[in-house]
């Protein structure tokens, strides 16, 4: 079998805090193929931040083991093996759209015709090759978070970590979005990991989605998205989408209502 892209074994995280420790997450098991695209889903502070903290090495569990392309997530980092996308898309806004995708490139040390041409590359990737020279306060929300997209594709990682990157935006553009994140998925064959609170988003997105029991923070189910890797409209319409949207759905419900009954 080949190396999972993500691995996480028996991974708790318990963070100190003055009113007593907080566990974040206990046990987490997950194995993430690469290529694959893995939503989590869950109530508020049940740990999807944290786990995705956990991956990219801003965070160190306390105890289990994660492995990011079967190393060590430090390791993983220093051979910039995953980018980075949050909700806000974090530009530096006196820096043009081209130079912020330059970014993470300039750090590396990458030649400037080299970072040119990759960055030219990758703003064409998300469509915005002709908003180069703009500054990020003549873009709107979503594409500023395509510009952050591009940014964090600019060093062509093997994983993206994508903590709600379309929390911000309307329900229009958010739909055009996840049509854009599943182009740029089938065109460079990253593996990504996606926290959403959004249960369509979730479904239409992924591969598999880890629904999350409220805190401290458990797999409490994973659900198999059987749609076929090509998605458009159609797809929001199709039975098989409904259904799987109402199977997350019955799995938010059930992680609600356990927390809520009395434990045994
Ligand atoms: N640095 C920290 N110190 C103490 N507690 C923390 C820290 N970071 C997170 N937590 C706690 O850990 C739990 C999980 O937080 P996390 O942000 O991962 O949840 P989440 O599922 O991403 O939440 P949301 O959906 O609201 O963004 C929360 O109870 C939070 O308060």
């Amino acid at each position: 079998m080949s190396t999972p892209a993500l691995h996480l074994a028996d991974v708790g995280m318990v963070f100190p805090a003055p009113g007593g420790p907080v566990t974040a997450l206990e046990h987490i098991d997950l194995d993430v193929e690469a290529g694959e695209f893995v939503s989590l889903i869950g109530p508020s502070g049940c740990g999807k931040s944290t786990l995705l903290r956990l991956l990219a090495d801003l965070l160190q569990p306390t105890s289990g083991s994660v492995l990011v392309d079967g190393a060590d997530p430090h390791r993983a980092r220093l051979d910039r093996t995953y980018g980075m996308v949050f909700q806000a898309a974090t530009l530096l806004e006196w820096r043009r759209v081209r130079a912020n995708v330059e970014l993470p490139l300039e750090i590396m040390g990458v030649a400037r015709a080299e970072r040119r041409a990759r960055a030219t590359e990758m703003l064409a990737l998300v469509g915005l090759a002709e908003f180069a020279d703009a500054y990020p306060w003549q873009l709107s929300g979503g594409m500023q978070q395509r510009v952050a997209i591009a940014r964090a594709l600019a060093f062509r990682p093997a994983v993206l970590l994508m903590d709600e990157p379309f929390g911000a935006l309307d329900e229009m553009t958010r739909e055009r979005m996840q049509a854009e994140v599943l182009r740029i998925w089938g065109e460079t064959g990253t593996t990504v990991v996606f926290v959403t609170h959004s249960i369509p988003e979730a479904v239409f997105l992924s591969t598999r989605v880890v629904v999350m029991s409220p805190r401290p923070g458990r797999i409490a189910d994973v659900v198999e998205v059987d749609l076929p890797r090509e998605r458009d409209d159609d797809t929001r319409e199709d039975q098989r989408f409904f259904a799987l949207t109402t199977r997350v759905r019955d799995a938010l419900r059930k992680v609600d209502a356990d927390a809520g009954s009395p434990r045994s």
